[in-house]
């Protein structure tokens, strides 16, 4: 069994906490306030924001210490990816009247952005890193999947955001980078491949209270 196989097993509690979250529930079954979600929208644009420059670092990791070169395209994809993402919410904020200037990061933001940041050193190992790239990827993958499932009741204005993170292509994606860690952990030492697995665990608990967050409950 690949290592990933291995944690998605033994921390499987964890993981369905963060893509069944209630928050992704109140979506699924619509009876999301506008309040929450107009939250999340603002929150998450700062932590996309955030999140390019990791990326970036990961993309520079890669370039030093990986020899995989078809890697580079996958995660280059993602940046160009990032791209879009950002205008859209630009767009579905002026949409909602949300003023992404005036949005002052919560305190569950911060400290995932701080996370994020500690991730661009150049201590951490590429492996640690791509690993956490899939892992937050793959979660907003696997939640906003629920919300397209046939029996969901998403409101029909909330359909495109869910079908930005929940759609094929990008779940392709996600199994793309999540066979690039695999690959990456396969070939790390047991020193790395343990430190990638607690990175595993605090991007999961990161992306739980993010929508602790969105929901308006810390
Ligand atoms: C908190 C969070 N996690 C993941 C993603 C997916 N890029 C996101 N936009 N925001």
């Amino acid at each position: 069994m690949g290592t990933i196989e291995t944690w998605m097993k033994k921390h499987s509690l964890l993981y369905t906490g963060a893509t069944n979250h209630p928050f992704i529930h109140s979506i699924r079954d619509g009876t999301i306030d506008l309040s929450s979600f107009k939250r999340w929208l603002g929150q998450d644009y700062i932590f996309v924001r955030a999140f390019v420059p990791f990326v970036a670092s990961v993309l520079l990791k890669l370039w030093k210490e990986s020899d995989e070169s078809s890697d580079m395209e996958v995660i280059l994809g993602g940046m160009a990816a990032l791209n879009d993402e950002l205008a859209w919410f630009k767009k579905e904020a002026s949409k909602r009247g949300v003023s992404l200037s005036d949005i002052v990061p919560h305190k569950a933001n911060i400290r995932y952005c701080s996370f994020l940041e500690s991730l661009t050193s150049t201590e951490v190992e590429y492996t640690v890193a791509i690993t956490a790239f899939w892992a937050i990827e793959a979660v907003y993958q696997d939640s906003f999947a629920h919300c397209l499932e046939e029996d969901s009741k998403t409101p029909a204005e909330l359909k495109e955001t869910c079908e930005r993170w929940g759609n094929e292509a990008f779940g392709q994606y996600c199994r793309s980078l999540r066979e690039i860690a695999k690959r990456s952990l396969e070939k790390a030492p047991d020193g790395v491949v343990s430190k990638a697995e607690i990175v595993f665990l605090r991007v999961l608990e990161h992306e739980v209270e993010f929508w602790n967050m969105s929901r308006g409950e810390t």
